[in-house]
């Protein structure tokens, strides 16, 4: 008997643009996730590119002003209204990359930890106006275990643009820890 073993290769996964849309709270690794990802795929050959929200987030605000840890709380509405702009400027420039075939992959690096903010990232990639429509599928990061989540913040956090040079360590992890109460 004969079993056929039909494999696709890496070229014909991606003959449609696909984005690979991460989830998961603050420091689980999602940003590793997405420069692993697009260090890989870019060595076996498919052009692929990462859009962090953050870095929008970071030229759209005042950190001084925004970025202190209320300003990741669900119940402060003013920010999630920049968030969702954010995200929404973040999409649309991923959305150019992939309709103007700069890459075949594009991995969309955000928290998107709401239902609402996910539906937004499908009915972006499914719009009628695409064609061809974009495959979308989500990678989530689940962590709790705090010694991890901890040495996370002291590793990488603590260094990030959003508090370098703006307060101490022991403040900036002070900080993040609010963020992710
Ligand atoms: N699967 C994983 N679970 C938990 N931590 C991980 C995982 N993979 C990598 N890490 C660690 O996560 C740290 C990097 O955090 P990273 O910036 O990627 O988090 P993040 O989820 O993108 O955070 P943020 O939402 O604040 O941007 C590194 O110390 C890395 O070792
Ligand atoms: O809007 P979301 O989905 O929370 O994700 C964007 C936010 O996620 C982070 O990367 C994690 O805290 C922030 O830097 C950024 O503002």
């Amino acid at each position: 008997m004969h079993t056929r073993v039909h494999q696709y290769s890496s070229r014909e996964q991606v003959r449609v643009p696909n984005v690979i849309a991460l989830v998961g709270l603050p420091a689980r690794g999602k940003t590793y996730i997405s420069h692993k990802l697009c260090r890989y795929l870019n060595w076996i050959g498919i052009k692929t590119r990462a859009f962090n929200v953050g870095d929008y987030r970071r030229q759209a605000c005042d950190f001084e002003k925004e970025g202190l840890a209320d300003f990741f709380d669900h119940s402060n509405e003013r920010a999630v209204r920049i968030r969702d702009e954010c995200a929404r400027h973040a999409m649309e420039d991923m959305g150019r990359y992939l309709d103007n075939k700069e890459g075949e992959v594009a991995v969309f690096d955000a928290t998107n930890t709401t239902r609402q903010r996910r539906q937004m990232l499908v009915d972006f990639c499914k719009s009628d106006e695409r064609d061809p429509k974009f495959r979308i599928f989500f990678i989530e990061s689940v962590c709790d275990d705090m010694d991890i989540i901890e040495s996370n913040i002291t590793e990488v956090k603590i260094s990030s643009p959003d508090y370098k040079g703006k307060m101490s360590e022991d403040q900036a992890k002070q900080d993040f820890l609010m963020r992710i109460e």
